[in-house]
């Protein structure tokens, strides 16, 4: 995936200069210090492996370019944020594709987890799964008012299991028996139920959830980094170790159980059932 830049939007000047590749658009405001980073994989987010790749691309950008403390992390696409993990990456496929899969997974939790940037999540649609995993390594998490947009790790409806990392990032989220709970059932929250368990912080109308984002991150920039960083490290470090210290071993983990014919086969219904949905 290459970084494009393009154009300034009008009367904005070099700091709304917008790049980014074609599934992640990033609109940075140099002036502020924040950047918008928007997924764009049309109809669902769904993590593809081309997804995930310009995610980390972009990502690493922002945290290379000193000028950027903050990144608000947000969907193009109309009332979903993300529906997680591409199911196409994990159906069908040869036991090489699921590792470069997987290991493209791990590298975006472990990059987002221990972020030094001030991370915000905009949750402005659907957040199931992988979505959920995402905006569960940002820094605070904020959602759209839609009694459509559930949010919650569903594994579990899917007949598969959400990995330890994913657990222990809702673990310290929203606590082990909530946690607990959520797993096994596979609990999608409504908005309301999300923001009374702790799994999000805020639940704004549909209209303020971007500008709730950019108030919110002002409070949290006014932390001086080095302190707000080594603080977040201390927080999460010995999470990210623990995959740190096994992630072929996760990798291999994943390889074997999303190969498994009873796996493929839940997977593929699961598929079915969503295009069935349409008809
Ligand atoms: C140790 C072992 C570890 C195993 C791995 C464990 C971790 C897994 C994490 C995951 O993320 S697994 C993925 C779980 N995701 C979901 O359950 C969400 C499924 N999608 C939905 O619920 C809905 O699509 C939505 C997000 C609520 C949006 O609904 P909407 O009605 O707006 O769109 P649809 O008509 O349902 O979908 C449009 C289109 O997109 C396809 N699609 C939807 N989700 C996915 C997906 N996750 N991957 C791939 N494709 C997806 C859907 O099939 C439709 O396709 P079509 O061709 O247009 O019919």
């Amino acid at each position: 995936a290459t970084i494009r830049r393009t154009e300034p939007t009008a009367g904005s000047g070099d700091s709304a200069r917008r790049f980014g590749t074609q599934r992640v658009l990033v609109e940075p405001d140099a002036a502020s210090g924040v950047a918008v980073m928007k997924f764009k994989n049309p109809p669902v987010n769904s993590l593809s492996l081309e997804l995930l790749t310009e995610f980390i691309i972009s990502l690493e950008k922002l945290e290379n370019d000193k000028t950027f403390r903050g990144v608000i992390l947000t969907s193009d696409c109309p009332r979903v944020f993300s529906a997680g993990l591409d199911l196409t990456e994990m159906c069908g496929k040869n036991p090489a594709h699921y590792a470069e899969y997987w290991k493209a997974v791990q590298e975006l939790w472990l990059r987002l987890y221990l972020s030094n940037l001030v991370l915000i999540a905009a949750i402005n649609g659907a957040c199931p799964a992988g979505g959920c995993l995402i905006s569960l390594t940002c820094d605070y998490r904020i959602l759209a008012d839609n009694p459509k947009y559930l949010i919650g790790l569903n594994e579990t409806l899917l007949g598969i299991v959400a990995p330890f990392w994913f657990k222990d990032t809702l673990v310290n989220t929203i606590g082990h028996r909530a946690s607990e709970q959520a797993l096994q059932l596979g609990l999608l929250f409504l908005p309301a139920e999300a923001l009374q368990v702790g799994l999000v912080d805020q639940v704004v109308p549909e209209d303020q959830v971007l500008s709730t984002a950019l108030s919110v991150m002002a409070r949290w920039m006014a932390i001086p980094d080095h302190a707000r960083q080594l603080t977040k490290n201390m927080m999460r470090k010995t999470t990210v170790d623990r995959l740190v210290k096994q992630r072929d071993a996760d990798i291999q983990n994943f390889v074997s159980f999303i190969s498994r014919d009873s796996i493929q086969k839940s997977l593929q219904m699961y598929l079915e059932k969503l295009k069935q949905k349409k008809g």
